[in-house]
């Protein structure tokens, strides 16, 4: 792909059947678990992207194998041991999943990724492995670079954490904690974003024979054996949302294959919210979920916290809306990839919406359209929100587009198959 990608234009309505690889969340936590599991696990239809990649590699540096070369990947688990350096890229799963783990390791875990990275919040994670006996070098600040000091073995027990910049923190915690000697006994100090994502962890860990108990303020894991499985992984239903996207944009007809009837992954709620844009969704006899669109798109007045990553297409589609759009509970982004609210307010001015930065979120009033050169802001998601725009608006442009390759390297092919695919 260049380095400025002229996004397609389409104002005839799309038509196309979509399929789509495996969801990072979900991949990402088969590796992890499997990494720490009682044998080997086979996973299928995995994600292959930048930030699965690096987690595959980050658990080998541990000293787990890790089978990529076939279409399967089999994971196989090893004595955990450093040193190690471990890079996290930009990668939110590897920066908060990963130390756990290698907190289990014998021998020092560097962690470090792309200079974005060590602006990733990350100290409710340091503090608490600290509280939990584990020796840790960094900063102060809690962020990457850090160098986690494993002896083998982690106590665990009873922990209060700060997770309200981030779900991962959580997470990160639960999924290795039937490997610390007490388990854990996990408190929330705050609030918490991204609660599906959490479920995910606590129904990933229960297929793998762990026992979580959702507490008062938390979650308990007991310490056990994690059970070695094979898996086969949901497709990623937040890199469905372009793709659905589309149709209530042009307003056409795209239907994703092989759609989950039950799913604790954000994209699980884009039936409900692409409906309340207008959308008319089903679901089709083969398990795939169809979108239908008028090409009207109504404004959206929600509390994204909980679907934080679906926030970049639904704001696009907010500036292409018959009215203004409110999207709130999503102050947590402005540590993701990049500081999404300030991106997003830039490329929707850009394209010619009014956009008022609220504390938590995003007023978006639609104005008259213009073409405009859009930065990727080095955030896959971006890259998704600019090709969405510019279905609607002539001359939308997106500079360093490969950002793409975090989640979904070959987006830009997939989008132009599918406004290649009407029947
Ligand atoms: O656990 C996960 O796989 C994720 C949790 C969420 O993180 P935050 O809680 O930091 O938003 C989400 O935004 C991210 O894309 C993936
Ligand atoms: C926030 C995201 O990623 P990460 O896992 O790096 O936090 C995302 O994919 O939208």
């Amino acid at each position: 792909m260049s380095e400025v990608w002229t996004t397609p234009h389409r104002s005839a309505p799309v038509d196309a059947v979509v399929a789509l690889p495996g969801s990072k969340s979900l991949t990402a936590r088969a590796l992890v678990l499997a990494a720490l599991s009682d044998g080997p696990s086979r996973l299928v239809r995995p994600l292959r992207a930048r930030d699965t990649d690096l987690m595959a590699g980050a658990l080998r540096a541990l000293g787990v194998h890790v089978r990529a070369d076939g279409a399967d990947w089999l994971v196989t688990p090893g004595d955990l041991r450093g040193p190690a350096e471990v890079d996290a890229g930009l990668a939110g799963t590897v920066l908060r999943f990963l130390p756990p783990v290698a907190a289990l390791a014998t021998g020092p875990v560097r962690v470090d990724g792309d200079a974005r990275l060590r602006d990733r919040p990350n100290a409710g994670l340091i503090a608490a492995l600290r509280d939990l006996g584990v020796r840790i070098e960094d900063d102060g600040r809690g962020r990457a670079p850090f160098t986690v000091h494993g002896t083998g073995r982690v106590r665990g027990g009873a922990v209060t954490v700060d997770a309200s910049e981030s779900s991962q923190i959580v997470s990160g915690l639960l999924l290795a904690a039937a490997r610390f000697d007490e388990g854990i006994d996990l408190t929330l100090a705050g609030g918490l974003p991204s609660m599906p994502h959490v479920e995910m962890t606590v129904e990933s860990l229960r297929e793998h024979g762990v026992t979580v108990t959702a507490t008062d303020g938390g979650w308990r894991v007991t310490p056990g054996p994690i059970t070695a499985r094979d898996e086969v992984l949901e497709p990623d239903l937040s890199n469905a949302a372009p793709f659905l996207a589309a149709a209530l944009v042009t307003g056409g007809r795209v239907t994703v294959g092989d759609w989950p009837t039950a799913t604790t992954q954000p994209g699980g709620r884009l039936d409900q919210l692409l409906g309340e844009m207008g959308a008319s969704v089903t679901r089709t006899d083969d398990g795939g979920l169809q979108v239908t669109g008028t090409g009207v798109v109504r404004p959206l007045v929600a509390d994204l916290g909980e679907v934080g990553e679906l926030t970049p297409v639904l704001a696009a589609l907010c500036a292409l809306a018959e009215g203004p759009s409110r999207l709130t509970g999503i102050g947590h982004l402005r540590g993701h990839e990049t500081d999404r609210l300030q991106a997003l307010d830039e490329v929707l001015t850009a394209v010619g919406a009014r956009v008022e930065q609220l504390p938590d979120g995003l007023v978006v009033t639609p104005g008259p359209r213009r073409a405009a050169r859009l930065d990727s802001y080095a955030d896959h998601r971006m890259v998704m929100a600019g090709a969405v725009l510019g279905l609607a608006i002539a001359g939308v442009e997106v500079a360093d587009p490969g950002a793409v390759s975090k989640t979904l390297p070959d987006f830009a092919d997939r989008w132009s198959a599918m406004l290649g695919a009407d029947r």
